[in-house]
């Protein structure tokens, strides 16, 4: 076993609102641990691209669900390069595309594509147990639906000031005030929406709260990593 790779198989579930900054530090996380890690939002997008892509209009609640339980969905979870296919097309990018941003929300509302993806979701966790791997999963119902019984269950949170204007730096190079305006629908009105079918500002009992909106990148990986070292004991 190589230094800093945890000795059992370790389940992290990671939850929070939009720009929180749960893919960049889970990821993070995933790499120090030597551990797999799961975007499960990327499955959302990745449904959603697909539904698109099939001119399935996205209020069609059946066909949607139709849709999303014949989806043929890869996850890669190495957290180097994590990859999302579907039919054998790398979609990695146009899953992230304000198009699928501003989508996105009446596909994750869909109740049968939550369970759908929530049991594909299950389904990776209880193979990386099973084969030793161990993962970081991140989402907004990991910590309370998929995963309520992983070792380590963490909710990221950030100012809403930070997390627009992260996401303005990210998506405009700048987080001046028009930057920050025109993100603010893929951030605060998709949470909203988002809201509606499941809780990601609150912790539920035994979640412990990382509030990121003062640490930087790194900062906040350490404080998760913190959290799972109090869980688990020291990386040996
Ligand atoms: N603690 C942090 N401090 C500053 N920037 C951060 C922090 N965490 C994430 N970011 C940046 O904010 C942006 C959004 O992060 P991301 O991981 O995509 O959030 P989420 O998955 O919660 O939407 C990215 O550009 C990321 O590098
Ligand atoms: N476990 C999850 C993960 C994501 N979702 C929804 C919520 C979001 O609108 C979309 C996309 O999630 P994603 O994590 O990629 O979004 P952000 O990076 O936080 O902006 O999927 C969900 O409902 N349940």
């Amino acid at each position: 076993m190589e230094t800093g790779e945890l000795s059992k198989a370790v389940v992290v579930a990671i939850d929070g609102p939009s720009g929180s900054g749960k893919s960049s530090v889970a990821r993070g996380v995933a790499r120090a641990l030597g551990l797999a890690y799961l975007d499960t939002g990327a499955m959302y997008r990745a449904a959603t691209w697909w539904c698109l892509h099939q001119d399935v209009p996205l209020t069609e609640v059946d066909e949607v669900a139709a849709q999303v339980e014949a989806l043929p969905l890869v996850m890669g979870t190495d957290p180097a390069h994590p990859t999302v296919r579907v039919d054998g097309t790398d979609v990695g990018e146009a899953i992230r595309t304000t198009e699928i941003s501003a989508a996105v929300s009446a596909v994750a509302t869909n109740l049968a594509v939550r369970a759908e993806l929530g049991r594909r979701q299950r389904a990776e966790i209880e193979t990386a147990r099973q084969t030793g791997s161990g993962i970081v999963a991140e989402g907004r119902d990991i910590t309370t639906v998929v995963a309520p019984d992983a070792d380590v269950r963490v909710l990221l949170t950030a100012s809403e000031e930070a997390r627009l204007a992260r996401r303005a730096r990210e998506v405009h190079g700048t987080d001046d005030a028009a930057a920050v305006e025109a993100t603010r629908d893929q951030v605060l009105r998709r949470d909203a929406d988002d809201s509606t079918v499941v809780e990601f500002h609150v912790a539920a009992d035994g979640v412990v709260t990382v509030d990121s909106s003062d640490l930087d990148l790194e900062q906040t990986v350490q404080a998760v990593l913190d959290v799972v070292e109090s869980v688990v004991g020291p990386r040996p």
